[in-house]
């Protein structure tokens, strides 16, 4: 599995921000919403795109778009807050709709919403979910999009635990991993250690 873990001050700023017990709703939500705009990008680095001819105001000259735009699916709630941004920068992108809350006591993904295309062979499907800790639902995520014919999947994460990444390949699923940080590891009530706490409450107030 490919995982690339964006390095750039701006981005570990944000994350810092991100990190901040201090930081309230408000500005937790702002630099989530920064840091996507990064991570995305680093994301569609190698994209393909197509070549047209557009007109400016003076010539013709070579154009590109890209040449297919991909699914975003967010993970409700947490990665509500990245879909907007994301969606700015792909404005021909669909989106499509996962939710999942974990168990507070057995930290299994317990499913509520799917919201998705039927037929996903033609996308690259982005997911987006600020989280990455033990990975139960990223890879429940995944088996669904892979039951839909997803072949090409980026999972789009602000922090991944090492248990995380580890679970995702083991799926043996076909998917890559971009995040801004692999932190060190899972506390006893499986959330992410320094992480930033529960990403959900932290946009939303607690459910
Ligand atoms: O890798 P895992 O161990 O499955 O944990 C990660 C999941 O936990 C968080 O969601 P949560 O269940 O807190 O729901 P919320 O977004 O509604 O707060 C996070 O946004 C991921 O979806
Ligand atoms: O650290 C964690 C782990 C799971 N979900 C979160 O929001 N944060
Ligand atoms: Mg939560």
């Amino acid at each position: 599995m490919n995982t690339n873990v964006v390095d750039h001050p701006l981005a570990a700023a944000l994350l810092t921000t991100m990190r901040d017990v201090r930081s309230d709703n408000a500005t937790f939500r702002a630099a989530l919403r920064s840091l996507t705009h990064m991570l995305v990008y680093e994301a569609m680095r190698d994209a393909p795109v197509e070549v047209f001819d557009v007109d400016t105001p003076v010539a013709t000259t070579a154009g590109t778009r890209l040449a297919n735009p991909p699914l975003l699916v967010p993970v409700l709630r947490a990665g509500l807050g990245m879909v907007e941004q994301a969606s700015a920068l792909l404005p021909q992108a669909r989106v499509g709709f996962v939710g999942i809350a974990r168990d507070e006591s057995t930290h299994q993904p317990v499913p509520y919403l799917e919201s998705l295309p039927e037929d996903l062979s033609r996308f690259p499907v982005y997911v987006l979910d600020p989280m990455l800790a033990t990975g139960g639902s990223m890879v429940h995520t995944i088996d669904l999009l892979v039951a839909r014919g997803a072949t090409d999947i980026t999972a789009v994460c602000v922090v991944a635990a090492p248990e995380g990444v580890a679970a995702l390949r083991a799926s043996g699923h076909p998917v890559r991993l971009i995040t801004a940080s692999i932190d060190e590891g899972l506390n006893e009530d499986a959330y992410i250690v320094p992480g930033l706490g529960d990403a959900g409450d932290r946009q939303f107030g607690p459910r």
